[in-house]
């Protein structure tokens, strides 16, 4: 193999490794979070992270602002992500403490974080296998390297139960997690070395019956330089 050619495996990076340590220590300090038992990824559990009333005000929010939900990368298969989305505003005195308190759950400063996003999934919809960090071969890549680069870790909490179906399944790790209201999962994109792990595949399953509700928030290596920032 020449010196020049590609590597295989994307590489790691000191910069991200850092952040996989920093965080992980924060986790494994918290009396109210569980770490899933198994090897191929880093998935942690809060339980009851947010209230019912907290909830209830993001579903409404979720409601009121629904659209399509989109893909960064074209998908030949029109089922890959059927569900609904909506960005809420991180200044809105409704969003912004639960942004902030997730932010500070993990040890990461806000402004790494992009907006947050909800997720509305009616019987049928799904958002099928796929990875939350960036594939840095991709045509996209440049622009996200731009703005804020890799996506280091996951949050995203579940805002109701779900009467059957709408589970996320990393098939990887072999991890099913159910929708349980207030329940945060977090999980890090990246292996200790910094390098994105495979084992985080995941997927949202179809709902079967009910109406799945999640916010999702993906933190970056660097500052999220879309933030809009306010002036008054
Ligand atoms: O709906 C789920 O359970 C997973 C959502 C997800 O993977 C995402 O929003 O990136
Ligand atoms: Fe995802």
């Amino acid at each position: 193999m020449s010196i020049f050619s590609r590597p295989k495996t994307p590489a790691g990076s000191i910069v991200r490794a850092r952040t996989s340590k920093k965080v992980t220590e924060r986790l494994g300090a918290n009396p109210a979070i569980r770490r899933a038992r198994v090897e191929q990824a880093e998935i942690y559990y809060h339980p009851g992270f947010l209230s019912d009333a907290e909830c209830d005000k993001l579903i409404a929010m979720i409601d009121a602002n629904r659209r399509p939900s989109t893909l960064l990368a074209a998908s030949e298969d029109p089922e890959f992500r059927t569900s609904e989305s909506c960005d809420l505003d991180r200044w809105s005195p409704d969003v912004r403490p639960i942004d902030e308190r997730m932010a500070a759950l993990l040890d990461i400063p806000p402004e790494h974080g992009e907006t947050m996003q909800g997720q509305r999934y009616a019987p049928g919809q799904q958002f099928r296998a796929h990875y939350d960090w960036f594939n840095e071969q991709q045509d996209y890549w440049p622009a996200m390297k731009a703005s804020g680069g890799q996506r280091t870790w996951t949050a995203m909490i579940y805002l109701n139960d779900v009467e059957e179906g709408g589970a996320t399944w990393f098939p990887q790790a072999g991890v099913r997690v159910a929708p349980k209201r207030g329940l945060l999962l977090a999980w890090n994109n990246m292996k200790p070395d910094g390098s994105p792990n495979l084992g985080t595949l995941h997927e949202g399953t179809p709902v079967v019956q009910g109406v799945k509700y999640i916010i999702t928030k993906w933190f970056r290596e660097h500052p999220w330089i879309n933030m809009p920032i306010r002036t008054y």
